[in-house]
């Protein structure tokens, strides 16, 4: 097959055909790999699990006004600096250079050409962060944020800053990432051709079927407000939490992210849930006190009448229905509300996962459709939460399949999740193979193949971190691997048994472009210091805007055995 064909697929939309890059309106950091990124994605056996995501800071080429070795400066914690982002990084943070030296800061919700004053927070091995004191201009591209909290909400970060320049700089992001971490060559002619432009996302408000909000004790607000509201902030507050803070929650009576209904619902909840008479209270993540955890609600579509179905579910602290029961026929009366659910979650985590589900009003599952097959979704179960993204996101992954549609071939779909991208293949492939974590997640799959009339997929519950030499008995030799790990990526051992396995393609979708960079460098490059071949050729990066106004990216790399 010729190399770089691109995956296309009808009615995509790509904001431009400009070659990479060309049209930033930003010195792009010319970047070699800072021993900053090497330390936060080892490249030995012991792969970091957090779900924190990683940092990956790229070092600029130093000028020649600035110092040879910028890391022999190192501002103080406290010190004020004036500076001006160049770029986002990871999770939408602003890069920038101190000036003459070279010396890279980063700072939260500092935007590409902003100029401004920061003061030193924190000083890591080789970059500092910063806080913003004061904008001095402000960043290109700047447009109003419609969310009357996009300054302060954990949600958004890039509101205010005009839509193509967002998804040009996830782009960018994305393109020094695989060429910094993942060692692919700038200069090679035909990486440049398998990289692809973003894929915007059409619909860049009330995108999200799934929001979780939580109860706090107090409600937090930024110290400019805080000072303007008086006492407001001692009230309860139903929010978001506040960036970075698990005990702050931002009171929010709206977000623009996810649909009207659905806002409707948060704020008659907002109206009454502090009514003295209904005696229901938050839970102190202190104290462990208290009865309200968090708010989800989730929004799908009837399959038969299309009609909008919302789910709304409490999650609180111990199984006491005749408390929630004022909230529960106030918000039953609205018409699109065909679900109220209650977890239970006794632990003093902040999961919304309960150990226990009760089923409060109405069904205990909505339905969606995506690519033309109905899914039934409970309360704890994945599902993408950008549907319509979804769709051109599952045909970028058919497309990079190439499938024969023969029913001869074997896939294998590893971090399966409820299984919607192995059914969506099933129906051309001979089987489907599909693994994850979740006992609840596999019941959904198998219940979800039986609905759609599925029978060539086998779902099977394990986790991909701890697999070992028999785990190559679980299926037949598979034609195409997809693997969609979550935010860590995939662990050595599942890098080892793919690359022995030698699948004639894989298709890799990411959530994280820094450790899917780190997994492409070991499945085409391998990792020498282990004696461990590469064996893959990168055919093409797609990269997927699935939640505007947010740092995260999503990528459809497709790589052919070599
Ligand atoms: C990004 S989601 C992908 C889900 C699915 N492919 C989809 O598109 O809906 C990642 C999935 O990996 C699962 N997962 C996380 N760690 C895992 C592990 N160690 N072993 C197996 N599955 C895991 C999660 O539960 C989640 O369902």
């Amino acid at each position: 097959m010729a190399a770089a064909v691109t995956p296309t697929g009808g009615g995509l939309r790509r904001l431009h055909t400009r070659p990479w890059l060309q049209g930033l309106r930003f010195t792009t950091p010319v970047c070699s790999l800072s021993t900053l990124a090497s330390s936060c994605l080892s490249h030995s056996s012991s792969i970091p699990h957090s779900e924190e995501p990683t940092t990956i800071v790229t070092k600029p080429k130093t000028s020649e006004n600035e110092s040879k070795n910028p890391i022999s400066y190192f501002p103080k914690r406290g010190q004020t600096l004036e500076l001006v982002c160049e770029t986002l990084a990871f999770k939408g943070k602003g890069l920038c250079k101190v000036a003459d030296t070279g010396f890279i800061v980063m700072c939260d919700r500092a935007l590409p050409g902003e100029k401004f004053v920061g003061r030193v927070t924190r000083r890591k091995d080789n970059y500092a962060e910063v806080k913003k004191v004061k904008t001095i201009s402000p960043h290109w591209d700047c447009v109003v944020a419609p969310c009357e909290y996009a300054s302060y909400c954990g949600g958004c970060k890039t509101q205010n800053l005009l839509y193509e320049a967002q998804v040009r700089a996830k782009e960018q992001q994305v393109h020094e990432l695989i060429a910094h971490v993942g060692k692919f060559s700038d200069k090679d002619p035909e990486f440049r051709g398998v990289m692809k432009a973003i894929v915007p996302c059409d619909i860049q408000f009330h995108y999200r079927n799934k929001m979780e909000f939580s109860f706090g004790t107090r409600k937090w607000l930024p110290p400019e407000l805080l000072l303007q509201e008086g006492d407001e902030n001692n009230e309860y507050a139903l929010g978001l939490h506040a960036p970075g803070f698990f005990d702050k929650v931002l009171n929010i009576d709206k977000c623009l992210l996810q649909s009207d209904p659905a806002n409707r619902v948060l704020a008659a909840i907002q109206d009454c849930w502090r009514d003295p008479q209904f005696g229901l209270s938050p839970y102190n993540v202190y104290s462990h006190g208290g009865f309200l955890k968090h708010l989800m609600l989730r929004a799908g579509r009837n399959i038969e009448t299309g009609q909008l179905e919302l789910m709304v579910n409490f999650v609180t602290s111990s199984y006491k229905p005749e408390l929630l029961k004022p909230l529960v026929e106030k918000i039953s009366s609205f018409p699109d509300v065909v679900s109220i659910m209650n977890n239970v979650n006794t632990s003093v985590g902040n999961t919304s996962v309960g150990e226990e589900e009760y089923t409060l009003y109405g069904k205990s599952t909505i339905t969606e459709s995506l690519r033309g097959l109905a899914f039934q979704i409970s309360a704890n179960s994945f599902f993408q939460t950008n549907t319509h993204q979804a769709e051109i996101l599952y045909q970028l992954i058919e497309d990079c399949a190439c499938l024969k549609g023969d029913g001869s071939e074997i896939v294998l779909d590893l971090f399966c999740g409820t299984g919607t991208i192995g059914l969506t293949l099933a129906k051309r492939a001979r089987h489907v193979y599909g693994f994850e974590i979740v006992d609840q997640a596999i019941s959904d799959a198998r219940r979800n193949a039986n609905l759609n009339g599925i029978c060539n997929a086998t779902f099977v519950q394990g986790d991909l971190n701890k697999i070992d030499e028999n785990f190559g008995k679980y299926f037949p030799k598979p034609d195409i691997v997809i693997t969609d790990p979550n935010r860590p990526g995939m662990h050595m051992k599942l890098i080892r048994f793919l690359l022995n396995l030698k699948a004639a393609r894989i298709i890799y979708v990411s959530c994280n472009p820094a450790t899917c960079a780190r997994d492409l460098d070991y499945l085409c490059h391998g990792v020498p210091e282990q004696n461990i071949s590469g064996c893959y050729k990168l055919r093409s990066l797609q990269p997927v805007d699935m939640f505007p106004h947010t740092p995260h990216i999503e990528c459809v790399c497709w790589l052919e055995l070599c």
